[in-house]
């Protein structure tokens, strides 16, 4: 079995307990709370700009041009692309998108599941250990995104758009980062692939925390009160 299909495998409890949290739940029922909605928009809006320029820094780790080139696309797909997706989002809390990204935030969460991208980028010289940090970014929500649609009727649901964009806009990408990660795992040590399963694993954790972060309002003050 590939390497990247053993992680997935690996992973799935945590993917359907992201689907069975209140965050998901409340876009299939549709009556999401706009608050939830709006802290989201407000931490991944951040998210995906530090997102795009972790791309950047995992250019020098490649050498192939192909992969290179792919990349350059994905930062401006995350950063011009992934737009659409907050847009579905903010017409459903009725606020205007740029006034809400104005003052972004680094909740607890969100900061935390950031750094963690970063760390592995500075910390290790091959692309494979930031890319199973970064991979469960599509991945979790392609997944969740099949989940909703294959067990639900969204005609009529207000994330309908934002369902149907994750369910089909991350399959390339998530090709490209398996690849990536599969050819450095068949030359690796044991104690390398542990690091590639505990980074991509950790990342789906902060997934689902992103999402009860948002669902919770987390701030730095209501983690002490
Ligand atoms: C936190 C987070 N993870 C994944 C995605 C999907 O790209 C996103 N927009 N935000």
């Amino acid at each position: 079995m590939m390497f990247t299909q053993q992680l997935k495998e690996e992973v799935e409890p945590i993917i359907e307990s992201i689907y069975n949290d209140p965050f998901i739940q409340g876009m299939v029922r549709g009556d999401l709370s706009k608050e939830a909605v709006i802290h989201y928009l407000k931490a991944d809006h951040l998210y995906l700009n530090e997102f795009a320029k972790i791309y950047s820094l995992l250019i020098p780790k490649l050498d192939d041009k192909e992969g290179i080139k792919f990349l350059l696309e994905q930062i401006d797909f995350v950063m011009n692309g992934e737009v659409t997706a907050h847009y579905t989002l903010a017409d459903y809390a009725q606020v205007d998108y740029k006034t809400i990204i104005k003052d972004g935030e680094w909740y607890p969460t969100s900061d935390h599941y950031i750094k963690h991208m970063y760390f592995n980028a500075y910390r290790y010289s091959d692309a494979a250990f930031t890319i199973c940090a970064m991979a469960p970014c599509p991945y979790v929500y392609q997944q969740v995104a099949l989940k909703m649609k294959e067990r639900h009727d969204f005609n009529g649901n207000p994330f309908k758009d934002w369902v149907d964009f994750y369910a089909t806009e991350m399959k390339l990408l998530m090709e490209h980062l398996d690849g990536w990660v599969d050819e450095f795992a068949e030359h690796a040590s044991e104690a390398e692939r542990a690091v590639l399963t505990k980074n991509f694993k950790e990342s789906c954790i902060h997934e689902k925390r992103f999402f009860n972060m948002a669902y919770t309002q987390e701030t730095w003050e209501s983690v002490v009160e």
